[in-house]
């Protein structure tokens, strides 16, 4: 299904049919009637909008819906069958190395492996190094800024493995943020993360909008999505919206995108749920009532 033949496209979603926009160092991600297979099969189809730098883009939508495979797509990592999509200015998987950071949804890292917390994130800087060149001084630098731009700089010398689970996710994403890049993928980083973990990782992400970096992070976590995204992309095997939080995140299409009533689609939102009123009794008459059937005892 395309765009143009969705029923429910939030506001300013219009796809500029034809034409591609012309980089001008601000806009981090433009699609335009993207589709995305794997093999022969798509698995996602009419995905039209733009994120620009310093801003975040939540990509939610019920399991399988194609939050993963679009973030794989920005890294020219899944076929694009239809549409065009341009990252950083260049088509997936032409962006200069360093330039997009991404931390996938499972660690790709063995926490067996010894290594220390710094030598992870060193790891980071490698990539934009290029062939025969190894990390210096100046990479290790950065490795501790970024590690300090995620709060962990007292566990730089500490081993990957012995860190907790948030705090290695936190790693994970300094080992992203040390090549500098100018555009940052998450594949569902709140999962499992305490209270704690969860508000700095929400600041580290103010702080890098605040850098002008662009944020894409896909999310089960709607009412997330609305405190840190000011884009949201909402899909289901197919774009449903694609737009500002407010216009995409509304109950109409919350609903049809995840093929859900209106009170699962409010509790999604974080929105109050009427409260259920008890089906009204039907008013008998004095008479009526005398002359009716006592219920057996035990029926509701
Ligand atoms: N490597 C693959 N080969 C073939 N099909 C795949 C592959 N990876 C994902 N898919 C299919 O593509 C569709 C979208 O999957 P994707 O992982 O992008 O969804 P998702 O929204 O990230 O799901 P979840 O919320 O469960 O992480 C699903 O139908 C999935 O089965």
């Amino acid at each position: 299904m395309t765009i143009a033949e969705q029923p429910h496209v939030a506001a300013g979603t219009t796809p500029t049919a034809g034409r591609t926009a012309e980089y001008d160092g601000t806009t981090a991600v433009v699609l335009e009637d993207l589709a995305l297979a794997y093999g022969r099969t798509p698995v996602l189809t009419g995905v039209t909008g733009t994120l620009r730098a310093g801003q975040a883009l939540a990509l939610v939508g019920p399991n399988g819906s194609g939050k993963t495979t679009l973030l794989r797509a920005l890294l020219g990592m899944v076929r694009i069958v239809n549409g065009t999509a341009r990252v950083n200015g260049q088509a997936p998987g032409r962006a200069p190395a360093g330039s997009i950071g991404y931390v996938p949804q499972v660690a790709d890292l063995d926490p067996t492996f010894p290594v220390t917390a710094l030598d992870v994130v060193v790891m980071g800087t490698v990539s934009a190094l290029g062939p025969l060149r190894r990390p210096g001084r100046r990479e290790r630098e950065r490795s501790r800024d970024a590690l300090g731009t995620v709060g962990l700089s007292h566990v730089a010398t500490r081993r990957f493995g012995e860190l907790s689970g948030g705090q290695q996710q936190r790693v994970l994403l300094a080992r992203c943020l040390a090549s500098r890049p100018r555009l940052v993928l998450l594949d569902e980083p709140f999962n499992g993360l305490d209270q704690p973990n969860r508000d700095a990782l929400l600041r580290i992400l103010s702080g890098l909008k605040s850098d002008g970096v662009a944020v894409v992070v896909s999310t089960h976590d709607l009412i997330l999505a609305q405190e840190v995204c000011e884009q949201v992309a909402l899909l289901a095997g197919h774009q449903v919206g694609f737009g500002p939080r407010e216009e995409v995140l509304v109950p109409a299409l919350v609903e049809q995108a995840y093929g859900a009533g209106p009170e699962h689609a409010a509790r999604l939102l974080g929105l109050p749920v009427a409260p259920h009123l008890p089906t009204a009794s039907p008013v008998l008459s004095s008479d009526e009532a005398v002359g009716a059937d006592p219920l057996p005892v035990g029926t509701a």
